[in-house]
């Protein structure tokens, strides 16, 4: 087996972006069961229609939102045009007139389109008007431009849809700036405790508004039922689930319990074809966009923070890269190798099979016991985690003390350009 080693014993925080990591197979003998009682759908797995026009109920609803004659429409500038970049420019664009939002920015990795009034395209489209822009990309002079147009009574949003750490290190200023911040992109909330907290006290200074429901769950409304938990004082024992809409993809398809099955590499490679994975796919079989999401989740729980902040908790995280593949630079390389493995994989899967288990990627904030895990595991095969997920199915599981025995549950597809985008629109929305 070629999976990466055991390492320890040292306490990695996540505050410094690492994470302690564990070989799946000393782990796979382990076999729990939750106390699921009730699973509630928040989310339907089905990509929303690219017409709004074609669902009147919705439309008129979202008219009542459109900008009244004393509003101003909110100013919007979008970093990062790729998979769901595209998404939520197409899910923007096909508001109704009139719409509450102004699209004034564009920027891919190298072409930049503005206008302070309102970008129009050409017959042709954004993506061709904005490939055959001049204009080159400085974040930097964006922050001052978009600063100009922030007024009283006058919003501008910086929507970032990159997975960029250089990015991710501006929003603080673009905050001081009062611009607010929307994004899918998981590197400020869940990376260095500075940024973190340089963005929470630059909010604060300003009021500007970072939002970052997609970071989780995609648009599964999993960020702000956390927030709302907090807000109104349930105490959160612990957060449970299955957090990558990848990871989910991959073992609902690898691993069903029966003997035999397609093999790892391919149901990897159809995760990627459908945009569930990471830019690059080791970020998601390494466990680090699962552990990624736990530490967010985990900020956002005042007493988790505090010992995230003192050090005294650490992510300890199961990589399911080989490490043969750990320093593969390009996704397409990684995909390529990855077939080298799938002997390995099988015999996981036909040793959990015979025991009539499944294998699930899972993760677990347990708050009471300051302890916080991404890890492979065993669950039989009649287990909601088996028998309940399809697709990119994430399941997340809050155990309050309000909710008693019986969890709140959001379930729904985690990851996908529509699902994500709408969740990075649905935060636009809590502007107006
Ligand atoms: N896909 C999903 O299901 C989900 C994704 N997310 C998050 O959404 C974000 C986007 O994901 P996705 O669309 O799938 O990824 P993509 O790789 O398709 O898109 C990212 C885009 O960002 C661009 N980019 C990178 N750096 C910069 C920069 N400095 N300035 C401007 N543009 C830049 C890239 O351009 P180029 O190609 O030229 O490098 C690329 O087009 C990620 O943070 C991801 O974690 C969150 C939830 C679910
Ligand atoms: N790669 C991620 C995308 C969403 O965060 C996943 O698979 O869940
Ligand atoms: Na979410």
């Amino acid at each position: 087996m070629h999976l990466r080693p055991l390492l320890r014993p040292e306490k990695i925080r996540p505050s410094h972006l690492h994470w302690q990591l564990c070989r799946p197979q000393a782990l796979l003998h382990r076999y729990r069961i939750f106390p699921i009682t009730h699973i509630h759908t928040t989310a339907s797995s089905k990509r929303p229609p690219a017409n709004p026009r074609s669902l009147p109920l919705q439309t008129n609803i979202r008219r009542t939102m459109s900008v009244s004659s004393t509003q101003k429409s909110i100013n919007i500038a979008v970093v990062g045009v790729g998979l769901v970049g595209s998404e939520f420019i197409s899910q923007l664009l096909a508001f109704p007139s009139p719409s509450p939002f102004r699209l004034v920015a564009l920027c891919s990795s190298k072409t930049t389109l503005f206008s302070k009034t309102g970008l129009t395209f050409s017959a042709s489209g954004w993506k061709s008007d904005l490939a055959q822009s001049t204009e080159g990309v400085n974040l930097s002079d964006l922050q001052i431009t978009l600063a100009a147009l922030v007024q009283p009574g006058q919003k501008v949003v910086l929507v970032d849809n990159t997975s960029s750490d250089s990015v991710a290190a501006l929003y603080p200023s673009f905050l001081q700036a009062g611009v607010d911040v929307i994004t899918p992109n998981k590197k400020a909330y869940s990376g260095d405790l500075k940024l973190y907290e340089d963005i929470l006290k630059a909010s604060l200074d300003t009021g500007a508004r970072f939002l970052n429901e997609s970071t989780v769950g995609a648009g599964l409304p999993v960020i702000s039922t956390l927030k709302d938990l907090v807000a109104t004082g349930d105490k959160v024992k612990k957060i449970e689930g299955v957090f990558s809409g990848t990871m989910s993809y991959i073992f609902n398809n690898f691993s069903t319990g029966e003997a035999g099955g397609p093999s790892f590499s391919s149901v990897v490679s159809v995760a990627r074809e459908k945009g569930y994975t990471e830019p690059h796919p080791a970020d998601d079989l390494n466990g680090a966009d699962v552990a990624r999401k736990l530490t967010i989740l985990s900020r956002t729980i005042p007493s988790m923070r505090q010992m995230l902040s003192e050090g005294f908790v650490s992510v300890q995280t199961t990589s399911l890269v080989p490490a043969a593949l750990e320093n593969i630079k390009t996704g397409d390389e990684f995909i390529q190798r990855l077939p080298e493995f799938d002997a390995d994989f099988a015999d996981m899967r036909e040793r959990a099979a015979e025991e009539g288990n499944v294998l699930r990627f899972v993760g677990v904030v347990d708050v009471k016991n300051g302890l916080i895990k991404a890890e492979l595991a065993k669950y039989p095969k009649t287990h909601p985690f088996a028998t309940s997920l399809g697709g990119s199915d994430n399941i997340v599981m809050f155990h309050t003390e309000r909710y008693g025995t019986r969890p709140l549950i959001v379930q729904g597809a985690g990851a996908g350009a529509a699902v994500t985008a709408m969740g990075v629109m649905s935060d636009l929305l809590k502007l107006i």
